[in-house]
């Protein structure tokens, strides 16, 4: 326990207190986010997601402009969009059978574990540093009943609490530019059984333009995050025995998204940063699939 632990209203059982300072800022940050854009389109379905969407927009869903039940419509056509992109990722991890456990590092409240219990039936645990997500995640699941199967905690995703070799798949959904990737890779390879399958899906710097945009910038501030390099991630993978099976240029399929999202009235102001920086083709929208050798 670090001088930082803090114990439970019960006295009982610590909750690690955060690893570094910056760590700390996170937790609030998440503590502290309600935006509209994330409330209103997991009200949508009951699950609720933290990344952005992918596909092509279904116009005839939207009916005409002037319709009053537009901006309903909008909505639920972007949380489709997010949800197809979890499915995406789930698709990557290959079969997964009921009895294995799945870790969602960086689960903010929880969406994709529950598709992925529900499509694999597994147990599905999930790490965040915002105790008021873990507690939404742990509520949504208590709510459908699947508690025993879902189950977010506070915890640090370069530290986690789960056996060497113990799970057969893991992913960061949008929550790997928070940590260093060496750290972030060497403890999923650590916790990822021989043959165990890793999935991410990031917003990342393309080498090929040089450095960090501008519009790069813009979002690191924006969310307080680090955006790393394509290069890095593919390093960093090499160095911990992930070797990537497959390398998704997800930028066109995240574009639409947010061409109908900077219509909506939900729209936050970081709308411009990404539809400029994909199309400057500073920034790109990747998953990559990896093997754990
Ligand atoms: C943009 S949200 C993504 C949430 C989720 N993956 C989703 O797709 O909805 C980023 C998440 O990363 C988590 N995070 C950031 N740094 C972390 C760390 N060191 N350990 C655990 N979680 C972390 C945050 O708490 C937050 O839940
Ligand atoms: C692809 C990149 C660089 C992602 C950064 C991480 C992040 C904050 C993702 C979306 O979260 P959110 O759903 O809370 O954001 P928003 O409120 O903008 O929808
Ligand atoms: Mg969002």
């Amino acid at each position: 326990m670090s001088m930082t632990d803090i114990t439970t209203a019960n006295g009982t059982a610590p909750i690690p207190g955060p690893a570094t300072p910056y760590q700390g800022d996170i937790a609030r940050y998440w503590d502290h986010e309600a935006r509209p854009v994330n409330l209103r389109l997991g009200d949508v379905d009951g699950l609720y997601h933290h990344h952005y969407g992918i596909g092509d927009v279904d116009h005839a869903s939207l009916g005409d402009p002037t319709d009053s039940e537009r901006e309903k419509k909008v909505i639920t056509e972007l949380h489709r969009l997010e949800s197809a992109q979890a499915d995406v990722l789930l698709d990557n991890l290959g079969a997964i059978t009921p009895d294995a456990t799945l870790v969602d590092a960086g689960c903010g409240r929880g969406g994709s574990m529950v598709m992925a219990h529900q499509r694999f039936g597994c147990k599905v645990e999930g790490v965040t540093l915002s105790a008021k997500q873990a507690e939404f995640g742990n509520r949504r699941a208590r709510e459908l009943g699947i508690e025993d199967s879902v189950r977010s905690r506070v915890c640090n995703m370069l530290d986690m609490p789960f056996a060497t070799g113990s799970v057969a798949g893991s992913w960061n959904n949008e929550s790997s530019m928070y940590v260093d990737l060496h750290d972030l890779f060497a403890e999923h390879s650590r916790i990822l059984s021989v043959g165990g399958r890793y999935v991410t899906i990031t917003g990342c710097w393309n080498p090929i333009y040089g450095q960090p945009s501008k519009w790069v910038s813009q979002i690191n501030a924006h969310f307080e995050c680090n955006i790393h390099s394509r290069r890095e991630y593919l390093r960093a993978m090499a160095d911990n025995r992930l070797v990537p099976q497959a390398v998704i240029d997800l930028t066109p399929a995240t574009l639409p998204y947010w061409e109908l999202r900077a219509t909506s009235s939900l729209v936050t102001g970081i709308e411009e940063a990404f539809i400029s920086s994909y199309k400057d083709g500073s920034f790109q929208y990747l998953l990559i699939a990896a093997d754990r050798v």
